[in-house]
């Protein structure tokens, strides 16, 4: 079997058309679009290329974006004032600070001054606690923009052997809350986990979140198992690639996301559904 590929370009242009409608129809009754301020500290080059799609998506889903570029040694109490000035203005609907952060500056505290309700990353641990209680306000991008892939193209999960590879906050874990939501049966492997292949071996679905080229072998799908690859990994070649030996996978899954082209945009794409969510959710 030689897998079909999961189109993230065509899908997360879809969503971002249908974004603009609702952006459209919102000018059309006279209210003003929706706000996001893009918070960027320090210059890390492929945080650069990530906030640069995210900038260029917002002109496309008639966004606002609103930059903030400050240098690497901006201090936390600077950082905490920004968006607590962010936090009550009024005019801004969504607050995204781009991580991973400078290492003097503290994530965790950055991410819990935020809004909830601005929260449009979905990392603030009220949303996180929302999607754990079945009962999501602002969902984690990478994680939803998954979700939209797999229900756009008609795969069913429920009941479902879903493996997710990669226990982080920002994939793994609401990855694993999302497939739990779906009624699929989720397993979440780690560094730890022992008898990674089997578990892998298992899956119906699989879900790669670990920040290692080729990392999941291809010889590890099932036959007909859906293949989902979060990483991207950039070579010292300059070419992108993802977390799952894409070739191998190929010729055993049913779905595979490629990488670029996959989960990357779906992520993007999200974000402005998000930004939206959040902009409609606050009666603005
Ligand atoms: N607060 C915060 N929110 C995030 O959502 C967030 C973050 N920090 N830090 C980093 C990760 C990563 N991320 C991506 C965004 C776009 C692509 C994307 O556009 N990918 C393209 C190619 C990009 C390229 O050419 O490098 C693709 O896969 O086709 C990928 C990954 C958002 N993240
Ligand atoms: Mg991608």
């Amino acid at each position: 079997m030689t897998a079909q590929i999961l189109d993230g370009k065509a899908i997360s242009q879809e969503i971002i058309a249908q974004v603009r409608a609702r952006v459209d129809a919102r000018l059309a009754g006279g209210k003003r679009a929706p706000a996001l301020a893009v918070v960027l500290v320090g210059s890390d080059p492929a945080s650069q290329v990530y906030v640069g799609n995210k900038k260029r998506q917002c002109e496309n889903a008639g966004i606002t974006s609103i930059a903030y570029d400050l240098p690497a040694e901006t201090s936390e109490a600077d950082l905490l004032a920004l968006v607590t000035k962010l936090n009550h203005d009024d005019a801004v609907d969504g607050i995204l600070v781009q991580l991973p952060l400078p290492k003097h500056l503290n994530a965790e505290k950055i991410i819990e001054l935020i809004d909830p309700a601005k929260d449009v990353d979905g990392f603030h641990p009220y949303n996180i606690g929302r999607l754990a209680l079945k009962m999501p306000l602002l969902r984690p991008c990478t994680p939803r923009g998954v979700m939209t892939l797999l229900e756009k193209t008609g795969i069913d999960l429920v009941g479902k052997d879903a493996v997710i590879v990669g226990a982080s906050n920002i994939v793994g874990r609401p990855q694993a809350l999302e497939l739990l939501l779906a009624r699929a049966t989720v397993t979440v492997c780690h560094s730890k986990t022992k008898d990674l292949a089997d578990k892998v071996r298992g899956a119906d679905v699989v879900v790669a979140g670990v920040g290692i080229p080729n990392f999941v072998k291809g010889e590890w799908i099932k036959p007909g198992a859906v293949v989902i690859d979060v990483g991207i990994n950039r070579l010292e070649s300059g070419k992108l690639c993802g977390d799952v030996e894409f070739d191998v996978a190929r010729e055993n899954a049913s779905w595979i996301t490629p990488v670029p082209g996959g989960v990357g945009l779906m992520t993007v794409a999200t974000l402005m559904q998000n930004t939206i969510d959040a902009c409609e959710a606050r009666g603005r």
